[in-house]
């Protein structure tokens, strides 16, 4: 199924606009897990398993999983995902972005290896390092745009013939790039108010919007300024603060507990 098919359908199914981020760090593992041979298998598919039914998305970071060689874990945590979560989509957190004949290699890395159903792209090079992702027309291509980091103003707020940059990338991407209808941009949700600008720009788009929890981003403003239309139209993605709220034999509870108060939250102001 497409991405943003499946997308809207576990919004809908689930009623929940919650992203789960699996960032595993064995250091902040519960301590029977600690030193297991699978760990990073485990910790992760034990979360999954806990949240799936009250989250609509999941999003592994790549880096999480490659600095520990358990790139392996990370395959078979998305196959895990699509046979017993079938319907939750998949985001690899990669943040690629290289020239065409090397951006073809990054199409096969996430779509035929890890089977991810999207993916997090950076937008710098323009359009031809973009273009063999924007043509799996199944698949969801999600641009960075305003990032949730305080130094994402650095370039992101330059001015770029009288509007800031991430502003002329998001007009860019809704009015040239998204002819298959696959786009998304990540909007950090520690900037609501450039949130919500974006928002104006790019209608009923989703957003990827990161920052929620451990950076300290705001559910209301995000709500506020980012919902589209309907209620929808935000994968507010959360890691640590979901991923460590418990750090015992009961570390996957945890997890449920802080991704349906998360649901809950969000829900208030949709
Ligand atoms: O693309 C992302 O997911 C992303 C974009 C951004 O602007 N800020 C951001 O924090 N992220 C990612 O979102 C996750 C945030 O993690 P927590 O702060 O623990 O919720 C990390 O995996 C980041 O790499």
């Amino acid at each position: 199924m497409h991405f943003m098919q499946s997308l809207q359908q576990a919004w809908a199914r689930h009623n929940s606009l919650v992203c789960v981020g699996l960032d595993p760090e064995p250091a902040k593992f519960p301590a029977h897990l600690k030193g297991r041979a699978d760990a990073v298998f485990e910790f992760c598919r034990d979360i999954v398993d806990a949240t799936a039914d009250v989250v609509s998305s999941y999003k592994p970071q790549i880096a999480h999983f490659a600095a520990l060689r358990a790139e392996d874990a990370l395959e078979r945590l998305i196959a895990h995902i699509h046979a017993k979560h079938p319907g939750v989509p998949v985001i690899l957190d990669a943040k690629r972005g290289d020239i065409g004949s090397t951006a073809q290699h990054y199409v096969t890395e996430a779509f035929e290896r890890f089977g991810a159903d999207a993916v997090t792209l950076n937008p710098y090079l323009g359009r031809d390092s973009i273009q063999p992702f924007l043509d799996r027309a199944d698949k969801g291509v999600i641009l960075l745009c305003r990032t949730s980091n305080p130094g994402g103003a650095d370039f992101q707020a330059l001015d770029c013939g009288g509007l800031p940059l991430y502003l002329r990338v998001a007009e860019t991407i809704a009015r040239d790039w998204n002819g298959h209808g696959n786009c998304a941009l990540v909007t950090g949700a520690t900037w609501p108010e450039e949130l919500g600008k974006v928002r104006a720009i790019v209608g009923d788009m989703p957003l990827l919007v990161p920052g929620i929890g451990a950076q300290g981003g705001d559910v209301e403003a995000v709500l506020k300024h980012g919902r589209s239309a309907n209620g929808t139209g935000l994968m507010i993605s959360s890691s640590r603060a979901i991923l460590y709220a418990g750090n015992g034999e009961d570390f996957a509870q945890a997890a449920r507990a802080a991704a349906i108060e998360l649901r809950d939250t969000i829900n208030r102001y949709r």
